[in-house]
């Protein structure tokens, strides 16, 4: 069964606490949470100082998504107000080696994310050394896209990596996720789904939740 990452870009900004202890209730296995530059997507979110603000109020494992320009500038203040993971963009940085091993530094799980434009290749070298690999299946900035299922190839090359050097990092996804564009995800080798318009957009949250477990069971 797939692990559920609600994202909450797509919650209720004046009603944060609400919304994730709502689906902290209702099954959701982490938190992912998208930190937006306006310089590496064209969109703005938040920073650090929320991720501080949401660590006290919930239990739930914090993935943080920085899609930012040249992470490694605030992957300090991210570690400090307390991400379990952080992910940096491959085409963020000349310096990824550098900023995931920063994160590591730092005491944090350390993520590598691709671009649907970006091939596995550009990454490789890199596997040896991450927690988690992130997939974008859609362009990032926005919520509510378009699952991208020329996607589904990259992740199976990532599991086939996986299996064939005995690398152990997880594979997550992120963008136009639901209940049936996980499963080609999941049969692929993806194991953390990211769900954003789909959780807090849906009438009943925990049905759509779980509605992504018994997709993938
Ligand atoms: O990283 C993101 C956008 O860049 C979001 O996590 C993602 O878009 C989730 O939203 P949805 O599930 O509605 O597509």
């Amino acid at each position: 069964m797939i692990k559920v990452a609600p994202s909450i870009l797509s919650a209720d900004f004046v009603n944060f606490e609400r919304d994730i202890k709502m689906v902290e209730k209702n099954g959701a296995d982490l938190l992912h949470v998208d930190i937006m530059d306006g310089m590496f997507v064209p969109n703005m979110s938040f920073g650090w100082t929320t991720v501080a603000a949401i660590r006290p109020i919930t239990n739930l494992f914090l993935d943080v998504h920085m899609m930012v320009q040249n992470p490694e500038r605030y992957v300090d203040q991210f570690a400090k107000a307390g991400a379990d993971l952080i992910g940096v963009h491959v085409e963020a940085t000349s310096h990824i080696h550098r900023a995931l091993q920063m994160i590591h530094n730092d005491g944090v799980k350390a993520e590598v994310v691709i671009n649907p434009g970006t091939p596995v290749s550009q990454i490789e070298p890199l596997l040896p050394f991450v927690d988690q690999v992130l997939v974008m299946t859609v362009n990032p900035g926005f919520g509510g896209q378009k699952f991208l299922p020329q996607m589904i190839e990259k992740i199976q090359l990532l599991d086939d990596l996986k299996k064939d050097k005995g690398y152990d990092f997880d594979i997550e996804i992120d963008g136009g996720v639901n209940d049936k564009t996980v499963v080609d995800c999941y049969k692929a080798g993806a194991t953390v789904a990211v769900a954003g318009s789909f959780v807090y957009g849906a009438d009943d949250p925990a049905a759509a939740i779980a509605s992504i477990h018994n997709a993938t069971r």
